[in-house]
């Protein structure tokens, strides 16, 4: 997760010369920063190099990278009047194709040698970005919405579920190997607004999505779903309709099997702090990790995305230990 993100130096390098939605919109550019970590390392998928926030972009809120600040958010939604001055009807080719584009010049590049993930923001997370404007530790803004007004939030998140099942179909149709759906603000919600705010709309989107594509005779490819902190729902999510589940480092894999059943592929979940450690403690820490989720219907991850800070050398550690690891595991079964 966040692959490309600001620890790679030759990632911040290139930063120096254009803007992040810059090289999001160019798709030469978006191309060779989603690459970047895949000649570095031994990875065995590359994904897209875009942002959620693409999606409240293209409805009308402004979001920018500010150099030396982060994301700025102008146009916020403060009341459900906001939703009828949003585009929710745009068209995507037009206004998202450049990831489209991004997508199958990237396809082209890697050549086959590892599969390319599209993905997407879910709707709450999407709707929390745009009430919100950025990351808050109670999101009382985004959730006094689904206290107060329900019916307006629901309507929003509709809207948002429909522009997102357009948006992964066409990732799909550009040469997407497999789509993700990160629902990272989940944990905020608890038990009872999740079943109510998000997993409805989780679930919508792989159930529409597989159909558009089976209507469009387009082979159907794995979806992923990571809702993060949202080890209340771990059941639930395992039967929305994804072939795979991302878990945040919270989760103990025993529960985690224990509750997605024989049939759901499990994804993560180390502690990205854990790269701070020294390397041969990551490689411990890689082979409990591994053991306890064994190598079938399991995808070595991180439990979240990577800080600027981390070490690169941190990164080649993890995936060398991951197959490592791994292999010695098949070969002793
Ligand atoms: C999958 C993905 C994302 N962002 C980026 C990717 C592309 C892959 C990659 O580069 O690794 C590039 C991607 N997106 C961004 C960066 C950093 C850019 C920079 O500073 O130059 C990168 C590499 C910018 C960004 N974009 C976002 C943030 C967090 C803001 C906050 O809540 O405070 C930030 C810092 C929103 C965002 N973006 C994303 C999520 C979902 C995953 C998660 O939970 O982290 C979220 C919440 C997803």
């Amino acid at each position: 997760m966040r692959q490309a993100g600001r620890y790679l130096p030759e990632f911040r390098e290139f930063r120096t010369k254009h803007e992040f939605f810059e090289i999001c919109r160019n798709p030469e550019m978006a191309c060779e920063i989603t690459l970047q970590p895949i000649r570095r390392f031994d990875l065995d998928a590359a994904i897209i190099f875009s942002d959620i926030l693409v999606i409240p972009q293209a409805m009308g809120v402004d979001v920018k990278m500010v150099a030396g600040k982060g994301l700025e958010f102008d146009n916020l939604l403060k009341s459900p009047e906001d939703i009828d001055r949003l585009n929710c009807t745009f068209d995507i080719k037009k206004e998202l194709g450049y990831v489209f584009d991004a997508i199958t010049v990237t396809r082209h590049k890697l050549e086959g040698k590892v599969p390319l993930i599209g993905f997407s923001g879910a709707p709450w997370t999407l709707m929390s970005y745009m009430i919100e404007g950025g990351s808050s530790s109670t999101s009382s803004k985004a959730k006094r919405w689904l206290y107060a007004h329900p019916e307006a939030s629901q309507r929003l998140l509709q809207a948002l579920t429909d522009i997102i099942i357009e948006y992964l179909v066409g990732q799909v149709m550009a040469g997407a190997q497999a789509l993700q759906l990160f629902e990272s603000n989940a944990g905020i919600l608890g038990h009872s607004l999740f079943s109510k705010f998000s997993l409805p709309y989780i679930r919508q989107i792989s159930t529409r999505v597989k159909a558009r594509l089976a209507e469009q005779s387009i082979t159907a490819v794995p979806m992923i779903v990571f809702a993060k902190d949202a080890h209340f729902a771990l059941e639930e999510l395992s039967q929305s309709g994804y072939e795979v589940m991302g878990l945040d480092w919270t989760v103990k894999p025993q529960n985690a099997r224990r509750l997605s059943g024989a049939t759901v592929t499990l994804q993560g979940n180390m502690d990205p702090c854990a790269l701070y450690a020294p390397k041969e403690s990551i490689g411990k820490i890689v082979k409990e990790m591994v053991s306890k989720f064994g190598t079938q219907r399991y995808i070595a991850n991180l439990g979240h995305g990577m800080y600027p800070d981390m070490d690169p050398e941190a990164v080649k550690a993890f995936v060398d230990a991951v197959h490592e690891h791994s292999a010695a595991m098949n070969a002793s079964n």
